[in-house]
């Protein structure tokens, strides 16, 4: 069983797969966290040094490997679904949900954020609602699912998502409860 997030940057990509993860009790993967262990630096530099187009390069390949034994959550980056490649080995390979979530919402998100490149511009919540607009079409056209995270808490997404899978077949009904509140 192989589940794949994609949405933009600050969607909780990182944060439900994690949770989700822990949850199903299969293991997560971060293309983010493959690409800076391959690197040896953080992606905000690598950007910097060698350009954007060397990045997309390095993630294609990534998950091209990663598609090649799919396996657990996986965590995409903001923008892997612009490369028709990577929308297709995603699509093909792993069970894919969308994590939708408005520009207003990311930037309530992200405002104090450093490490996202493409948001280290004058106007974040611009370049926010461009990237929605660009990439929203791709993200619908690789996703299996659409889960809305404008309202629920992370813990409540997870629930949604384990939901969905177990109506998809893909996770066995009621085999991962709900952890009782501490
Ligand atoms: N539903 C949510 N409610 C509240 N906070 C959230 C929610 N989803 C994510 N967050 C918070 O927003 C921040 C960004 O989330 P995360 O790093 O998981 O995004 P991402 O989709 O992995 O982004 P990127 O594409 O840049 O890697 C984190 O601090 C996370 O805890
Ligand atoms: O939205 C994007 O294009 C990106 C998102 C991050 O996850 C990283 O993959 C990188 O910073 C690019
Ligand atoms: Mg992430």
């Amino acid at each position: 069983m192989a589940v794949a997030l994609v949405g933009l940057p600050g969607a909780g990509k990182s944060a439900v797969g994690r949770r989700l993860g822990m949850r199903l009790d299969l293991p997560f993967v971060d293309t983010d966290h493959v690409i800076e262990q391959r690197i040896g630096c953080s992606i905000r530099d690598y950007f910097e040094r060698e350009g954007e187009i060397a990045f997309r390069d390095l993630e294609q390949t990534v998950i091209a490997d990663l598609a090649a034994n799919p396996q657990g959550i996986l965590a995409t980056g903001g923008g892997a679904v612009l490369r028709e490649a990577n929308r297709k080995q995603l699509r093909d390979h792993f069970h894919v949900i969308y994590l939708r979530s408005s520009p207003e919402d990311l930037f309530r998100r992200l405002r104090h954020d450093v490490k996202r490149p493409l948001l280290q511009v004058a106007d974040p919540l611009g370049r926010l609602r461009e990237l929605h607009d660009a990439r929203d079409p791709f993200y619908r056209e690789t996703a299996h699912d659409v889960v809305d995270t404008g309202r629920p808490t992370i813990a409540m997404l997870v629930n949604i998502i384990v939901m969905q899978l177990e109506l998809a077949g893909i996770v066995e009904s009621g085999a991962h409860p709900e952890e009782p509140p501490a």
